[in-house]
């Protein structure tokens, strides 16, 4: 994956996608056929995305109010309360012109504790440190946290020093929990290093993100990239759409228009489509995340014909089902643009792989469906509320007779990121009242 991921990142002929023509043939033919029955709704994902929304205010807002960190952990007026809050420490540049560089970012349930945990990995005298915070919902929970940590520093355009110190002792066998390592103990550089979408996908595909997809079949994490991203990825489609580059596939049951995207050749940034690219990036990068957290194969030496080789796939639970399937995880060779224009469009209820579609195994090797493991969609749509429709409703099914069931219907809402196992899970697109739009990848194991 990190080859899909540099070459996306080098510059590219500015490139409209190529023609839908191809994919269109072959899904043609594959209208679903198990029509899943209206259940009732036995939650709605709008309660934890009202939980989790963007942090009240951007890391530029909070830096503008941030106090001494002695201030922050102290009992006056700026003393941080022990609720959840995003942060970021601040270190004193040197330059002496008070631009302080962000030096760790985190989001905790109890912030004041994680502050001063993050100000001590950071072996820089506490004097130096300012805090900048902004406080979460109380509900927040951890996918939420993660995703407004990551926010901040998709906004700052690189990945605070503290913070890399952190991945590379997670990495060298930490574990995955997410707190601050001791061991993080090098004195922060001023600048880090840039972010790339992999730091991004590394952040948002937390191990609770993996835990829920394992066991639930599907999660839905808000907020994964600034909203800035989503702006400019709309007027991207948009102008995609108005050139005739979106195609209906003509197939029963699905009234959307259909794009794709070449994951080797991907819009330059600046040209008309650019605005797709981040997101697609931050797509492309999601398999290697997912097989980090999910304990898989390592890196190229690993691959036999461009595919993980040698994991055994023990298979007793559809949770370890679908934990097996990560650790193979591969970006695919292409992604989905998706526009329901509004008027009731929708997608009848199927499943993204199922050995009893026609097309099944049509197309090439990595494209077909029944390569997908794990459907990965993020949404474009900003102010969507309720009377627009155009939910994607996810069924869940009990496992041998336990675990939850019924349908989960998810506001396709500008921001937000689903993945769901393409084996395990029903779902469909209930009809659109107001154009909808999506870009889509179909991960291979
Ligand atoms: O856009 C969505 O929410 C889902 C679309 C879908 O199910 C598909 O394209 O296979
Ligand atoms: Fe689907």
């Amino acid at each position: 994956m990190a080859t899909a991921t540099a070459r996306a990142s080098t510059p590219r002929a500015a490139a409209a996608p190529p023609s839908p023509r191809a994919l269109s043939r072959r899904r043609r033919a594959r209208a679903p056929r198990r029509a899943v029955p209206a259940r009732a709704r036995v939650a709605t994902t709008d309660e934890d995305a009202s939980a989790s929304r963007r942090p009240c205010a951007t890391l530029r807002d909070a830096r503008a109010t941030s106090a001494p960190l002695a201030d922050a952990l102290g009992d006056g007026p700026d003393a941080v309360p022990d609720g959840p809050a995003v942060f970021a420490l601040l270190l004193r540049g040197d330059s002496g012109d008070g631009d302080d560089d962000v030096a760790y970012v985190g989001a905790s349930k109890r912030a004041r504790e994680a502050i001063a945990a993050a100000a001590r990995s950071l072996a820089c005298s506490s004097s130096e440190l300012r805090v900048a915070r902004a406080s979460l919902p109380k509900a927040s929970r951890k996918p939420a946290l993660r995703a407004a940590a990551a926010a901040w520093i998709a906004e700052l355009g690189r990945v605070p020093s503290g913070n890399a110190a952190e991945d590379e002792a997670e990495a060298g066998g930490a574990g995955g929990g997410g707190g601050v390592e001791e061991g993080a103990r090098e004195r922060p550089t001023r600048r880090g290093r840039k972010a790339t979408m992999a730091d991004v996908a590394r952040v948002v595909i937390s191990a609770d993100a993996t835990k829920a997809l394992c066991e639930d079949g599907f999660v839905v994490l808000d907020d994964v990239l600034p909203l800035e991203f989503f702006a400019a990825a709309r007027k991207a489609c948009e102008a995609l759409k108005a050139d005739g580059k979106m195609e209906a596939l003509g197939q029963d049951g699905r009234d959307d228009l259909v794009g794709v995207l070449d994951a080797a050749a991907l819009p330059r940034g600046g040209s008309a489509y650019g605005g797709v690219t981040p997101l697609a990036e931050l797509l492309l990068a999601i398999p290697d995340a997912l097989r980090a957290r999910a304990g898989g194969s390592g890196g190229e030496d690993d691959k036999e014909n461009g595919r993980f080789k040698g994991v055994t796939k023990k298979k007793t639970t559809a949770a370890e089902e679908t934990r097996a399937r990560l650790k193979t995880a591969t970006p695919p060779p292409r992604l989905m643009l998706a526009n329901y224009p509004g008027s009731g469009a929708r997608y009848v209820s199927h499943l993204d792989n199922d050995p009893n579609d026609p097309g099944h195994l049509e197309g090439e090797i990595g494209s077909r469906a029944c390569d997908r493991a794990v459907t990965a969609i993020v949404y474009m749509n900003d102010g969507w509320e309720e009377s627009r429709g155009g939910c994607l409703r996810i069924v869940r099914r009990s496992e041998n007779g336990g675990g939850a069931s019924g349908a989960v219907d998810v506001a396709p809402s500008e921001g937000r990121l689903v993945l769901f196992d393409c084996r395990r899970v029903p779902h469909e697109v209930l009809p659109a009242h107001h154009t909808r739009w999506a870009m889509t990848a179909w991960i291979n194991d």
